[in-house]
């Protein structure tokens, strides 16, 4: 697999946000129906760029199309809150997808909340690692079909903030954070987890986030994005007010 990263990666441009999101939607349909009987698996980003993806997949003509039983669902990233929280990631997928849609329990792997943020961390590690199948990544075998990621005005993804420890973090897959502005601790897949992704997506939207995308694009080491690569592609899908001038 040629691994592609945020300049090489495609760029895919909507008129709004709903074209871009339905694009979305049909693309990840047909990744999930070309697994034929194998497990589709997909770590979703949180905020409130993707809400609309997400509710439009528990929503017809997706709902009925989608082969839940054999989807396999995680996150990138949450904060380090109660699911019934209403600043949860776990619980606004609850409530826009999981609760929606008839994907098996086992299937959907929240990260947790009990103990310290350490220890969901350390949980959610082994998670990933036992989904996978062994504790070290291997070469062209991805943890993830698909990797969907949103971009911060400050260039972070998932929970990679600026100036965090966590950029530097490559063998631990899950790991805290502690956003310099947000007041919750975070829990983040790291770069290694993200990066071993078939396809890494990011869905950004609005003319706020367009200064962000190019610096994103040109790979400015002060945007913690900037490092994402892909174990095969990476997109980009814009609306037209996210879109920087040169795509
Ligand atoms: O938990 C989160 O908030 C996300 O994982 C985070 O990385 C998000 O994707 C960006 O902050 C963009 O958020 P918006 O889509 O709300 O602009």
């Amino acid at each position: 697999m040629t691994g592609q990263n945020t300049r090489t990666g495609k760029v895919a441009v909507f008129a709004d946000r709903e074209a871009a999101t339905r694009h979305l939607a049909d693309w990840l349909l047909q990744e999930a129906l070309a697994k034929k009987d194998e497990p589709f698996s997909i770590a979703l980003s949180g905020g409130s760029t993707p809400q609309l993806l997400y509710s439009m997949m528990a929503s017809e003509p997706y709902a009925s199309r989608f082969p839940w039983a054999r989807m396999e669902f995680f996150l990138g990233d949450d904060r380090f809150l109660a699911h019934d929280h209403e600043d949860s990631n776990s619980g606004m997928l609850q409530r826009l997808l999981f609760s929606r849609v008839p994907v098996p329990a086992e299937n959907v792997h929240l990260i947790p909340t009990a103990g310290t943020a350490e220890d969901a961390a350390k949980e959610y590690d082994a998670e990933l690692k036992k989904f996978y199948g062994a504790d070290t990544l291997q070469p062209g075998k991805p943890l993830f079909d698909v990797n969907l990621l949103g971009l911060g005005s400050d260039g972070h993804t998932a929970s990679l903030f600026p100036g965090q420890p966590v950029l530097k973090e490559r063998t631990a897959w899950v790991s805290t954070c502690v956003p310099p502005v947000a007041p919750y601790t975070r829990l983040t897949m790291t770069y290694p987890a993200i990066d071993a992704s078939r396809h890494v997506v990011f869905l950004v939207e609005g003319a706020s986030k367009r200064e962000t995308v190019a610096k994103v694009r040109a790979q400015d080491p002060a945007c913690p994005a900037s490092a994402i690569t892909a174990m095969g592609d990476l997109t980009w899908v814009l609306d037209r007010d996210a879109a920087p001038a040169d795509v």
